[in-house]
């Protein structure tokens, strides 16, 4: 790494080091944050964060820990201020195969602009990316979508990795329009996104209720698609979780099927990859491609991706950079109607035909009483209206249970806004969260 320049003072204050990296063509520079503020700015050349153009001498400011590369595809300088865990340049990367990739999506995407009253041609590329953890699935999602939004396309983002979740909070599946290229500290703006609630951080904790949910969302899309010939040319990326075996692979064919998916993006793993084309070999429509993993993924460890969680809780209710105020709602009990989905009481042995196991239904509507034990869980509000359509329903929002008061019959919670919550009933999985 060449430094040019030496030590000098931090705006902020105490003493810092800035220095510029001089990167070549088709060399990124990989930087994980340390716990203390950390800025650049690109001052030569042009280069992108995970597929979105950085702005010439602005400074950009990163929050501790993320981790991330600044690429360039013709030259670049950056100057960085404040403190890495690690930061060095590479001159071996993925990035033109998978820039490649963009480029054949961009032509079906064009062919399916011209075919408008073709319901088949008229469909872009359906693109799902799968790997094991820390494969760099979220970062190739970002890129393609990032690269395609600059074109001017709207792509749709759908995020069935419950587990860390980059559109929500975790426990969710989810899908949003993106607009812009992706802001690399911001992330996925906001707006509508389409949510449905899981509740857990892993499938594995209802897996059919986890299928429901996907093929819900699949459907919606489907029906919003069918009424918008821009979204439907532009199609769709398709993040999953690092969960290959067994179940995992099962939910990874599960979700090919439900999105009609045409693309299967494999990072990183020969076995997942030979196993689909295998799978997927009487399917002509459906191209499996194997792609080279970067060598800048960060892996993260059980304690890691727990405080991620926690962080994107955070953030849902406080934001980012602590811009939001979330408020402190007070109700009675009887104002609330939360369920849980799955389990419950079994029926009995004797409501069976003879032999016939009791097993809990996976997607049985179970009232829960309030009590203690909703203490720190973040539950979701459902559009639905009536129970029933709970399980099919999408979510506004969610709340945090701060306080249960058993005596006075009152539960105190954190919400995004005042007033009134735009549903009246309430889904509780294990998602927990500690405020800090
Ligand atoms: N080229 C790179 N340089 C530096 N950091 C990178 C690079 N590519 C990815 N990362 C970082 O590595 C981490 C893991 O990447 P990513 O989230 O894309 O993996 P994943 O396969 O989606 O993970 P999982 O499915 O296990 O949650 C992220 O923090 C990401 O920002």
């Amino acid at each position: 790494m060449a430094y040019v320049g030496g030590a000098a003072a931090a705006a902020s204050g105490g003493p810092t080091s800035i220095r510029q990296v001089k990167l070549d063509k088709e060399c990124e520079l990989r930087i994980e944050v340390a716990e203390t503020p950390f800025r650049l700015r690109l001052l030569t050349g042009t280069a992108e964060i995970f597929g979105t153009e950085i702005p010439p001498e602005i400074w950009l400011s990163f929050p501790p820990r993320l981790k991330f590369a600044v690429f360039t595809w013709y030259g670049a300088t950056i100057e960085m201020d404040g403190t890495t865990e690690t930061d060095y340049t590479a001159d071996e990367t993925p990035m033109v195969s998978y820039v490649n990739v963009h480029a054949v999506l961009e032509g079906r995407r064009n062919r399916a602009k011209a075919s408008p009253g073709d319901s088949d041609a008229s469909q872009g590329p359906r693109v799902i990316v799968v790997g094991p953890t820390d494969s760099g699935k979220s970062t190739l999602s970002r890129m393609l979508l990032s690269w395609a939004a600059k074109q001017g396309w709207k792509p749709t983002f759908v995020d069935l990795d419950i587990g860390q979740g980059s559109i929500t909070i975790p426990g969710c599946v989810a899908a949003t329009p993106i607009e812009m290229p992706i802001d690399p500290v911001e992330g996925i703006p906001l707006e509508m996104p389409l949510v449905y609630f899981h509740g857990h951080p892993t499938p594995s904790a209802n897996v059919d209720f986890y299928k429901v949910l996907v093929k819900e969302l699949a459907q919606t899309l489907e029906k919003q698609f069918s009424g918008n010939a821009e979204s439907r040319a532009a199609g769709m990326v398709i993040n999953t979780m690092g969960w290959i075996d067994g179940v995992g692979y099962d939910l990874l064919l599960h979700a090919i099927d439900a999105f009609s998916a045409s693309v299967v993006l494999v990072l990183g793993q020969e076995k997942l990859c030979s196993m689909l084309k295998d799978v997927l070999k009487n399917k002509p429509n459906v191209d499996v491609v194997k792609l080279q993993k970067s060598g800048g993924v960060v892996s993260r460890n059980p304690k890691v991706r727990q405080r991620a969680r926690g962080g994107r809780i955070r953030e849902y209710f406080y934001g980012l950079a602590n811009d939001l105020s979330p408020h402190s709602n007070i109700a009675n009990f009887s104002d609330l109607s939360i369920y849980r989905i799955g389990g419950g009481p079994q029926a009995p042995r004797s409501a069976l035909p003879i032999g016939a196991e009791p097993t809990a239904d996976p997607t049985r509507l179970v009232p829960v009483n309030i009590n203690r034990d909703l203490l720190h869980l973040v539950l979701a509000v459902s559009y639905a209206k009536e129970p029933e359509q709970i399980i099919s329903s999408n979510v506004a929002g969610f709340i945090y249970i701060t306080d249960i008061d058993i005596q006075r019959r009152k539960i105190t919670y954190l919400a995004p806004c005042h007033g009134e919550l735009p549903g009246k009933y309430l889904i509780v999985g294990s998602l927990t969260w500690v405020e800090t």
